[in-house]
């Protein structure tokens, strides 16, 4: 969830002044501070409050006594535990027995359940419960011989009646940007971004992660170089386009970025039911022309603020579905499945979670109900609006040397139109190999709490069973 803390409504702003300008503002997670250099659309600048709001479960009626353990009893269908600080929580005993990860239950190397569940006695329940320094320890009835422990770390990570705050959260914060980020740019140097140990490689990705898109700096300007830059990050995804490509203005492909026109903000591949995750652009060259800047928009930037000054609006684009095509070949007509279930704006657990947008693949809006057509064209016209401002779009001229990757799922680009001859490279990569990526390399350097807490006895070969994605 974004959300913006300030002691002033940003709804005081006048209806039509949403321009930000310069504000970065952080998602409101655990923490939130927020940064922004007032902008003169501002009634009042706001202050930004800053705070940690930790919030305390008061929902228990038992004074849990403090222990240098929690306490755990058995309940008739669950185990309560009482953590050292007060909160408490209850876990099924169906739930404690399904998760056991004791190498029978769950394979040590695979990270895969062993145990069958269904298996499971839908009635089971513990012959004892004891509280141990390294976990719960349940000793399940002589019918089902089994003792399972399960980390106290992992136990209040994974709570759920209730759900336990100051979790640690495993998404990152995202970091909203406007036109000002072409003052300070994520950039990452080559030289880094390739260095044996990862750790420039883990910038780059999490700068991708935080920001939608970073740059690679001091990039040799070959193919060759590009190619193995993107492999850094995960094989990359072939599509109808090739796979690593090498493109210019010459209709080689059936689609307008094989030409020299201009290229309205977009996220590429609307027409796939599964968009691509990243998209990588390195322009190799450019002569006897001019133009072709590339303009990248943080659509999650302009989304939160098309949600505070038109929350209809931005209620339209997350429920009306939208049909895309890819058609320009007579080898493929791409659509996704099903064609017109994706919403510009999708979401997950209330959070904004993929931005989907080109106007230019847009097929027939077909399944509107009359009565919602207009408020839809409404509502498209305020995205442009916001999408298209000088305080969202930010233009960069690429050059040889200088490779951009951009979360399609979040960030749009476009170019400015051009003459002469123009050759950019690129390519995409998997959303879910770029998030594996991000996972294994923040488990290198950024470990959570629960693998550290669980890693000496929960992992065979370094991840712990225990592992919170798991
Ligand atoms: C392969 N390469 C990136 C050069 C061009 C792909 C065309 C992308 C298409 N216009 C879309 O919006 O998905
Ligand atoms: O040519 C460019 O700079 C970008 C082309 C484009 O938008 C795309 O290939 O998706």
């Amino acid at each position: 969830m974004l959300r913006r803390l300030s002691s002033t409504s940003i709804k005081n702003i006048p209806k039509n002044s949403f321009a930000r300008r310069g504000i970065i503002t952080k998602s409101i997670r655990l923490k939130c501070a927020q940064v922004h250099a007032a902008s003169p659309h501002f009634a009042s600048t706001p202050r930004w409050a800053s705070t940690a709001a930790a919030l305390k479960i008061s929902e228990s009626t038992e004074t849990i006594p403090r222990s240098t353990l929690p306490s755990s009893r058995i309940d008739d269908r669950k185990v309560v535990i009482g953590f050292e600080n007060g909160e408490w929580a209850r876990f099924h005993h169906m739930w404690l027995r399904d998760h056991c990860r004791c190498p029978q239950c769950f394979h040590s190397v695979t990270k895969q359940r062993l145990v069958n569940t269904f298996e499971i006695p839908r009635d089971i329940k513990p012959m004892k419960v004891e509280s141990k320094p390294e976990g719960l320890e349940v000793i399940w009835p002589s019918s089902q011989p089994h003792v399972s422990i399960y980390p106290w770390s992992w136990l209040r990570h994974n709570s759920y009646d209730p759900q336990l705050p100051n979790q640690q959260s495993l998404s990152s914060e995202k970091i909203l940007w406007g036109s000002k980020i072409c003052e300070t740019p994520p950039t990452v140097a080559y030289e880094d971004v390739t260095a044996s140990d990862d750790r420039g490689l883990y910038k780059w990705i999490s700068n991708v992660d935080k920001f939608g898109f970073s740059f690679v700096s001091g990039v040799p300007a070959t193919t060759e170089a590009t190619e193995e830059l993107v492999e850094r990050i995960g094989f990359i995804r072939k599509t109808q386009y090739g796979e690593f490509w090498d493109f210019t203005a010459d209709l080689s492909r059936g689609d307008t970025a094989y030409t020299n026109i201009a290229l309205g903000a977009h996220t590429d591949n609307t027409y796939f039911t599964d968009p691509c995750g990243l998209q990588v652009f390195h322009l190799l060259s450019h002569t006897e022309g001019s133009g072709g800047e590339t303009l990248l928009v943080d659509g999650f930037y302009a989304a939160s603020l098309l949600k505070e000054l038109h929350p209809e609006a931005y209620e339209v684009l997350s429920k009306v579905g939208v049909p895309a095509h890819a058609a320009g070949e007579m080898g493929n007509i791409y659509t996704p499945t099903p064609q017109g279930a994706y919403p510009v704006l999708s979401h997950a657990n209330g959070e904004l979670t993929q931005v989907r947008w080109n106007n230019d693949d847009r097929s027939v809006m077909n399944r509107l109900p009359p009565a919602d057509l207009e408020a839809w064209y409404d509502a498209i016209r305020l995205w442009n609006k916001f999408l298209t401002s000088s305080d969202s779009e930010y233009w960069v001229q690429l050059s040889p040397g200088t490779v951009v990757v951009v979360d399609n799922h979040r960030v749009l680009h476009g170019r400015s139109a051009f003459t002469g001859k123009r050759r950019m490279c690129g390519a995409y990569v998997g959303v879910d190999e770029y998030r594996s990526k991000l996972n294994v390399l923040k488990e290198k350097f950024e470990p959570d709490q629960v693998s550290l807490d669980t890693t000496p006895y929960g992992s065979s070969d370094g991840r712990s069973v225990w592992n919170p994605l798991l």
